[in-house]
């Protein structure tokens, strides 16, 4: 175990419980290594990275391309396991999980936007955003009120038949973003959610990510090259070497 505490929240003040009563972080990453082969050769992308993240904060990774991001993404967001290290999901460790314990935290408790939307193409704006509350199991009347809700908040209620060619670049964005916390996480992880937008478009979009995230309470990771938007966040981490910075 290295020098990241795990157990203790600091800006826990021991809540109602009382004073000794402690919470673990949300997520902790901690001396976080993920190597690929190439060849002959082995990168070792993460080189130990450890962080915390607490509930409800958000968090930009601003690193040159090719330095790690999305498989620090991938890696926090349990879609990956570390070669070695370990992320800690409130105070427990999960790279001993089973992949089904592991895919139903990510089902339940993450959410993930990536650059490109992913959508459905032959489902509409709504019935992209209910699927993903269907597979956990919600009454489709449950789902389909709470999908118009979201993508009534993200101004898109008079798009919701539209299938996603007959969306632009950004109202996909802003669609990808409703699935994504359609089953309410408490994580989400954006991988340049507004790469592929034009600055005014991508400006919009990256507010509306993080309106939604403070609005609902959740902690978000995003990793963006666009400094204007990451200063809009609580905190900007950098990777260097493989460890995490904070800048
Ligand atoms: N599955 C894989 N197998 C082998 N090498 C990989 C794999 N995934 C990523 N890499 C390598 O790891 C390095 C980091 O990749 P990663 O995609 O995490 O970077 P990034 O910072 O997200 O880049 P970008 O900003 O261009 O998306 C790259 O050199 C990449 O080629």
């Amino acid at each position: 175990m290295s020098d990241v505490d795990t157990h203790t929240d600091p800006q826990d003040d021991g809540g109602p419980g009382g004073a000794y009563e402690e919470r673990p972080p949300l997520l902790v990453l901690d001396g976080v290594v993920r190597r690929y082969r190439q060849g002959e050769a082995t990168l070792e992308v993460l080189a130990g990275a450890s962080m915390v993240m607490n509930a409800g904060e958000s968090i930009a990774l601003i690193a040159p391309s090719g330095t790690g991001k999305s498989t620090l993404l991938h890696v926090a967001g349990l879609l990956e396991r570390p070669d070695s290290g370990e992320v800690f999901l409130d105070g427990e460790p999960t790279s001993g999980l089973s992949d089904d314990a592991r895919t139903a935290i990510r089902r339940n408790q993450i959410g993930f936007v990536y650059q490109f939307h992913h959508l459905l193409p032959e489902f509409s704006a709504l019935e992209n955003v209910v699927m993903p509350q269907l597979i956990r199991g919600l009454a489709p009347a449950e789902a389909k009120s709470r999908a118009e809700d979201l993508l009534g908040y993200l101004g898109l209620g008079k798009r919701l038949t539209h299938r996603p060619a007959e969306l632009s670049g950004g109202e996909q964005q802003r669609v990808a973003i409703a699935r994504a916390v359609a089953n309410a996480p408490r994580l989400l992880f954006a991988d340049e959610p507004t790469g592929n937008l034009d600055p005014t478009t991508s400006a919009h979009v990256f507010q509306t990510l993080t309106a939604l995230a403070r609005a609902s309470g959740l902690s978000a990771m995003v990793a963006t090259h666009n400094l204007d938007l990451a200063a809009t966040l609580d905190r900007r981490v950098t990777l260097r070497d493989g460890v995490l910075v904070e800048v």
